[in-house]
């Protein structure tokens, strides 16, 4: 099924079509492009099957993979006929811009800084994928400005992130890091001072969402007490306790585990006054963003014994790859921290996980494939969502016109002007905050009246971004 022929049984052999972002693309009614559930079409119905909408030729949409993506997410995309260039690392900002120009899709994870700079630079980019839960990297309020649609995974790896937490509360109760570490080095030295069982101790998580909850039901599994505290009032789980404020938090647990977002009430979140509010002789972990804890805080803290354990994942500033890097040139206190004892480092690892990286790249690429070939947002963190159902076989001359645009009052009365000489057979229209999202689905819609219609959509001074899919 090519999508050139559904529109046009006589379109010309070789075409040149307007995408989504205005330019002009050459596309080869050679290249015949699969709709993944084509291959039933003997055994269903036709009315059954859905039509594969496509901008153009899905060999024209290119997509750049950073930071080590897993397989699962790098199949989908290029079974989908797209050019897909996959990276082991982030890139430094300058060659980032170089490569964002020319690319339609970008899926990044947590190093990638899709900042304004960078994304002003994005002609032709389309939608970001960010194949893990945090979305702080990304300028997102940028981002919808100019159309551009951000996808993450948001709890996929959650579970994973639980399990290393719980690992390490074990780990720094029994101070297993530095035995290991002293046996590596040929010492023997059998002690039981200041090592616990982590029974009947108290666990206060700070932010009790995906990671946080989840943690609360391991945690009491093994016989801890369970306290938190959110923003939000949450359900508690189990026999878990929510708490009124940090400091009734902090005054009372053993753990402090904490896993919020990054955002500006969040910044050093866990300074000195925190810590001094701290139990003596209790522990903290962070294996939410690096910037909740103010290190040099901490450091004053495990020195003074006050706080006797701690274990970070993530860090203020984080290297583009793998490699000899956790050094001062990366943060000024890193070499100190290396110093300190009971300190459990980890190179953000909390969602490093087969099962996790796997289930990410399903759900991420997905959702890339769904808003490149349908329009639809389901799950965007950044636009409307709004989803249409799909056109299907038997809808030859139909073709789906996706609108975004500013907010702004008398947008789908003109929106409408444009579609009239069409049969709006469905539409959709949602807004969020400044931007709103338009589906409609036209009928009778001949090839050549696509460019038309395109073209006066981006002609109306509401417009962000128009595609016309077919
Ligand atoms: N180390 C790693 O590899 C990973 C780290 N993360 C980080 O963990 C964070 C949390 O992840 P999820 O649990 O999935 O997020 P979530 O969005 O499900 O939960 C966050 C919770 O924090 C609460 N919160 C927000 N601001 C708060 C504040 N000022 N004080 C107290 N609570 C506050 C929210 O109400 C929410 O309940 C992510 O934003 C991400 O930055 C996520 C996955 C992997
Ligand atoms: O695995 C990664 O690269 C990022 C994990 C993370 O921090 C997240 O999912 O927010």
């Amino acid at each position: 099924m090519s999508s050139a022929r559904d529109i046009n049984p006589g379109a010309p052999s070789s075409r040149t079509v307007v995408s989504s972002w205005g330019q002009n693309l050459s596309t080869s009614p050679v290249a015949t492009l699969q709709s993944p559930t084509a291959s039933l079409g003997g055994m269903l119905p036709r009315r059954s099957v859905p039509k594969l909408l496509k901008p153009f030729n899905t060999q024209d949409i290119k997509i750049l993979l950073l930071e080590n993506v897993n397989q699962t997410g790098r199949d989908i995309l290029t079974a989908q006929g797209y050019q897909v260039e996959a990276l082991k690392s982030s890139l430094p900002e300058d060659q980032l811009i170089e490569k964002i120009r020319d690319i339609h899709v970008i899926g990044i994870r947590s190093k990638t800084k899709l900042s304004e700079r960078v994304l002003s630079e994005a002609k032709n980019l389309l939608v970001i994928g960010c194949f893990c839960i945090g979305t702080n990297q990304v300028d997102l309020t940028y981002a919808a400005r100019r159309g551009i649609a951000v996808f993450n995974s948001p709890f996929a790896n959650s579970r994973s992130v639980a399990e290393l937490v719980i690992a390490e509360i074990i780990t720094l109760a029994r101070q297993l890091g530095d035995r290991s570490i002293e046996m590596h080095r040929g010492t023997w030295n059998k002690v039981s001072a200041k090592c616990w069982e982590i029974r009947g101790k108290t666990l206060g998580i700070v932010g009790y969402g995906h990671i946080g909850s989840q943690l609360s039901v391991l945690a009491e599994a093994m016989g801890m007490n369970v306290i938190y505290y959110d923003v939000v009032t949450l359900m508690a789980l189990g026999t878990a306790r929510q708490v009124p404020s940090l400091d009734n938090l902090l005054e009372e647990a053993d753990f402090v585990t904490l896993h919020v977002p990054d955002l500006p009430e969040t910044r050093n979140m866990i300074s000195s006054a925190q810590l001094d509010r701290m139990k003596e002789g209790s522990y903290l972990i962070n294996a939410s963003r690096g910037t909740v804890v103010d290190i040099p805080a901490l450091v004053k803290a495990m020195r003074s014994g006050h706080i006797a354990g701690a274990a970070l994942d993530v860090y203020p500033n984080e290297p583009a790859g793998n490699g000899d890097y956790f050094t001062n040139n990366l943060n000024p206190w890193a070499e100190e921290l290396r110093s300190l004892s009971n300190l459990i480092l980890t190179p953000h690892i909390g969602g490093s996980t087969e099962e996790a990286q796997r289930a990410i790249g399903v759900e991420v690429a997905e959702a890339l494939v769904r808003y490149i070939n349908q329009g639809i947002t389901l799950g965007s963190v950044n636009l409307p969502e709004a989803q249409l159902r799909s056109l299907t076989l038997d809808e030859p001359d139909h073709a789906r016109v996706i609108y975004i645009h500013r907010n702004v009052p008398g947008v789908l009365r003109k929106v409408n002007e444009i579609l009239g000489d069409h049969n709006v057979d469905k539409q959709i229209s949602d807004s969020k905050g400044d931007l709103a999202y338009l589906m409609a689905d036209i009928s009778n819609v001949r090839y050549e009246q696509i460019k038309d219609i395109y073209e006066s959509l981006e002609g109306l001074s509401s417009c962000i971004m128009t595609r016309v899919l077919y």
